[in-house]
């Protein structure tokens, strides 16, 4: 579904990512973990073309990601605010969302009814402009964007951060149900607990580099726990 070939990116003379290969299978949920800095956003960016890659290849379903925008029909992403219109309400700026993906009336009053327990009350309803809303409401907008139009495919930069526990445990689930679907999902974490719960496998960055790729199992949380603890040094508690 989603193919890498020898990955560069490289800011001056920082590399800040360099993959020698990825390949993400329809129907994977991919938890990208690393430290702050480690490359997962430079990664996430470069897949949804909001970055030139300095070398290598980026293909989804076989078409080149820089070369084409079919893959934008069928792909739901929010990295961050930038993907948000900041003088819109949630409720604008999801019916303009909807707008692009061909959704009527219906469709998007379906899909918020179904999502009611993301966004809880008062949400769309406000006059707030996105400007104003929190970081937690600005998240839960545009998360709901991404799901706007039934993408195959899923990219979520930390989308479990500053949500309120309701709106996380829904998520979780929702990922999974996704998932269940058949959708592709890659969604950056520094939750272990959240990342481990809803993927098939785990992809590992430090330094730009791949350091872990492997399938999510029970001991999966535990193990990932034990290596990013092992970096604390007990003298600088
Ligand atoms: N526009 C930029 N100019 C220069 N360096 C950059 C730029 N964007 C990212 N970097 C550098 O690239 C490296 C990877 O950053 P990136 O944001 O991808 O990491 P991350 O894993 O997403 O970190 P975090 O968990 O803190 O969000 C870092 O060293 C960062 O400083």
């Amino acid at each position: 579904m989603i193919h890498t070939e020898k990955l560069i990116k490289k800011y001056g003379n920082k590399t800040a990512l360099s993959i020698e290969g990825l390949t993400i299978n329809k129907n994977e949920v991919i938890g990208l973990v690393g430290n702050n800095g480690a490359g997962k956003t430079t990664f996430l960016s470069l897949l949804l073309d909001l970055i030139q890659a300095t070398e290598g290849s980026i293909n989804i379903k076989e078409t080149p990601v820089s070369k084409s925008e079919e893959w934008k029909k069928f792909t739901g992403s929010f990295l961050d605010d930038s993907f948000l219109v900041p003088f819109m309400t949630s409720f604008e700026y999801l019916e303009f969302v909807s707008k692009l993906h061909q959704w009527d009336k219906g469709d998007l009053d379906e899909f918020l009814e179904q999502t009611k327990s993301f966004y809880g009350d008062d949400f769309l309803t406000g006059k707030k402009m996105i400007k104003d809303l929190s970081k937690g409401n600005k998240n839960k907008t545009g998360i709901l964007g991404a799901l706007i139009g039934n993408p195959e495919i899923i990219i979520l930069d930390e989308p479990f951060a500053n949500l309120d526990p309701t709106s996380q445990q829904w998520l979780r689930l929702k990922i999974q149900k996704l998932a269940e679907d058949g959708v592709t999902a890659i969604v950056s974490s520094h939750d272990l607990q959240h990342v481990t719960g809803i993927s098939s496998r785990i992809v590992m960055l430090e330094d730009g580099q791949i350091v872990k790729d492997v399938d999510n199992t029970e001991s999966t949380l535990e193990e990932l726990e034990a290596y990013f603890g092992a970096k604390i040094s007990e003298e600088t508690i």
